[in-house]
């Protein structure tokens, strides 16, 4: 199977965690998108739809589901998103996408986080994928000394020579050659510094379940 067609079942079986007349978060990337696809589908049986990024938003109106403003919503059943690294006890890396602080504010609202992913995203030690940092502009040069600090070697994101800018209007700092064996602690140490909107680690709020695709079928760890 291709990773494409590993993603694709992941999304199809994330559908039984969607609950009948209520509001779904959900998340950016590839494998969210198959996932909005499947929505599409039984998108009668929902309320509506609380999207992490523009792209999300827009793939799930081309589909005819209704967006809510996430300030028009107090909580949800589910959040649903992919991830780009997870380990052994839900938490992971976020943030490929650029769409992680979105995510992580969406996914604070919900009481489940159901991450969708194909099997090479599951990691014993998190940190081979660049740990994606949000930063206002103004402070991307101090973010990256004090994160080079820590230990990390960061990259300011950039596209056609630009700096990527995310949907807050901030830039991201890629931090790669990092070994995370307490996330919690990063995630706390790198939201510690000043300039930084939030890190794409997801250890304070991992995920509950994670369907994983691989090649004898989803897997489902629960956490
Ligand atoms: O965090 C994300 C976007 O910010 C994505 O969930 C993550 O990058 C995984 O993407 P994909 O499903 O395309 O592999």
């Amino acid at each position: 199977m291709t990773q494409d067609e590993l993603k694709q079942a992941v999304a199809k079986a994330a559908i039984e965690y969607v609950v009948d007349g209520e509001i779904i978060g959900v998340g950016t990337g590839s494998t969210a998108n198959f996932f909005i696809d499947e929505l599409g589908k039984i998108k009668h049986r929902i309320k509506g739809a609380v999207a992490s990024s523009e792209a999300t938003a827009e793939r799930l109106r081309s589909h005819g589901i209704t967006v809510f403003d996430l300030n028009e919503v107090e909580t949800m059943p589910v959040y649903i998103d992919g991830a780009d690294e997870i380990n052994g006890g839900g938490a992971m890396i976020k943030g490929g996408g650029a769409a992680l602080t979105r995510e992580k504010i969406v996914a604070s609202v919900a009481q489940k986080f159901v991450c969708i992913a194909d099997g090479s995203k599951l990691v014993e030690v998190l940190g081979k994928f660049p740990l994606p940092v949000e930063v206002i502009p103004m402070s991307h040069a101090v973010v990256a000394r004090k994160l080079a600090a820590l230990g990390g070697e960061p990259r300011l994101r950039v596209k056609d020579g630009k700096p990527v800018v995310t949907d807050n209007g901030c830039y991201i700092i890629d931090v790669l050659g990092l070994s995370i064996t307490d996330p919690a602690d990063v995630e706390d140490k790198i939201n510690n510094i000043v300039g930084v909107v939030t890190n794409g680690l997801f250890a304070r709020q991992g995920a509950n379940v994670c369907l994983l695709g691989t090649a004898d079928g989803v897997k489902k760890l629960e956490f």
